[in-house]
């Protein structure tokens, strides 16, 4: 029998990651901030969240976790190729983040998208109660909104863009640009990370469909549809209690003696994407090695990049891009058992990343475009000793509120050096002061912070339980 409920969350995966036990396959909740700063809006109102399991064929039956209900959204193999790997990844993704590798357009990835958001809008509508709040997450699914209003027109329909909204000019590329627009619209309100992506948006409207607006609201088909920014945060409190762990603290200093004690770790910590700007991190470091700026073994670098999205070309072609890069820099600079670059194409457990958080001094977070970057407010919660410096690039969303940071512009090599240097250099005090601020920041502005100011303004009656 199908649950009906008042609150409903969809977005291309579903929250739990399926792990080996003694007792067989079982389910874990996983451990990203949207699911924790959403269960309690979920538990409060027995809400169901929509999304993909992972893997194709068959989906699993719907089941509870933790007093949320999972509903699995099946995806073909075909489909994960087409909808996931090629419109979303492949299109929508380099279109957005202001199309730093070349979007590919494919009339057969444009159908499967359609598809497959029509199925997940049906599963929506299948799960939502009468009157309920479904909130729909993110660039896989934009045409959901529309597809659901027309299902379902009681439902409040809210959606929320984790990546950047390009300006017209690059959204305007797009083959079928109208049905994803038409697609937004279909939500009460659209949200953003920026003020500006918020602006691209309904200008976009008045551009494309001729809509009429007054500040952040659009006229459409007798409705009124609100586009804003609220820009998502961490946990903030689970961050600053999890780095300050004892055993925590501990792996840290272990972690600072296998690099050989160093007087400065850099870190990078990113998935392997080509927005991320992992090889102009690498090259501003190969080339103060060079300019004797920094030496080995004063100095080293440690970069996570967690595979990602592994069949797609671009991605291929990035791995193969930064491996030789990292090779470039050991070879020129390392020593037998002291390479200068520590290259890390795995996945990390969240106590582990703590851990290499507490130890670096410098953190490196460069993407030539990135809608907010979590990963830079990780690291300055983790830094309950105010000790440790942000290099942060002006083009990620964290840039806006992360204001005490070493800012740089990722595509000036020079300036990123010169960041890179002042983080490394920069006076205990003047270093501390710049933690505090941001870290105060991140104390109001954390992700439930962020779930409630967007249910608000939707107008789920209390918000406030997020
Ligand atoms: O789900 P993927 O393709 O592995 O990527 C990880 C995440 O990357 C984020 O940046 C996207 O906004 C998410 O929607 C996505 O889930």
């Amino acid at each position: 029998m199908t649950v009906r409920s008042s609150f409903v969350v969809v977005a291309n995966r579903l929250p739990v990651d399926e792990v080996s036990t003694p007792e067989g396959r079982q389910w874990r909740r996983s451990p990203g901030g949207l699911v924790t700063a959403l269960h309690p809006v979920l538990a409060e109102h027995q809400g169901t969240w929509v999304g993909w399991a992972g893997g194709t064929g068959a989906a699993p039956e719907p089941f509870d976790l933790e007093g949320i209900r999972l509903h699995p959204v099946p995806l073909s193999a075909e489909e994960l190729e087409r909808y996931y790997e090629g419109q979303s990844n492949a299109t929508i993704w380099p279109l957005y983040h202001d199309a730093v590798e070349t979007p590919a357009y494919k009339r057969r990835w444009r159908e499967a998208y359609r598809l497959v958001n029509a199925r997940f809008a049906e599963a929506a509508a299948d799960v939502a109660a009468e009157g309920a709040t479904v909130w729909v997450q993110d660039y896989q699914l934009q045409l959901v909104p529309a597809m659901l209003r027309e299902l379902r027109p009681d439902l409040r329909i809210g959606f929320f863009l984790h990546i950047p909204f390009p300006p017209i000019e690059l959204f305007m590329q797009m083959p079928f640009r109208t049905e994803i627009l038409r697609g937004l619209l279909g939500a009460d309100l659209v949200g953003f990370q920026q003020r500006l992506a918020a602006q691209n948006f309904v200008r976009l409207a008045r551009h494309l469909l001729g809509l009429r607006y007054e500040g952040q609201m659009i006229q459409v088909d007798g409705r009124r549809v609100k586009a804003g920014a609220f820009p998502i945060s961490i946990d903030t409190k689970e961050m600053e209690r999890m780095a300050a762990d004892p055993t925590i603290q501990a792996r840290a200093k272990e972690i600072r003696e296998e690099l050989g004690n160093p007087r400065t770790i850099v870190l990078g910590v990113d998935r392997l994407d080509y927005t991320k700007g992992i090889e102009l991190r690498l090259k501003a470091f190969r080339e103060l090695l060079a300019d004797g700026k920094l030496t080995v073994p004063d100095a080293v670098m440690v970069q996570v990049a967690t595979p990602s999205r592994e069949r797609v070309e671009h991605y291929q072609a990035l791995r193969v891009k930064v491996e030789r890069e990292v090779g470039r820099i050991n070879g020129e600079f390392g020593r037998v058992g002291v390479p200068a670059v520590h290259y890390l194409h795995q996945s990390y457990s969240r106590s582990e990343l703590a851990a290499m958080y507490v130890a670096a001094d410098v953190m490196m977070v460069t993407p030539l475009r990135d809608g907010m970057n979590l990963v830079a407010k990780e690291y300055v919660a983790s830094r309950a000793d105010q000790g440790g410096a942000l290099v942060l690039s002006e083009f990620a969303g964290a840039a806006t509120e992360l204001r005490q940071a070493f800012l740089c512009n990722p595509h000036d090599p020079d300036a990123v050096k010169d960041a890179l240097l002042r983080a490394v250099h920069v006076e205990r005090p003047e270093a501390r002061r710049r933690m505090r601020i941001m870290q105060r920041h991140l104390r109001t502005h954390d992700v439930g912070h962020w779930a409630t100011s967007f249910l608000t303004e939707l107008g789920v009656p209390d918000a406030e339980a997020a």
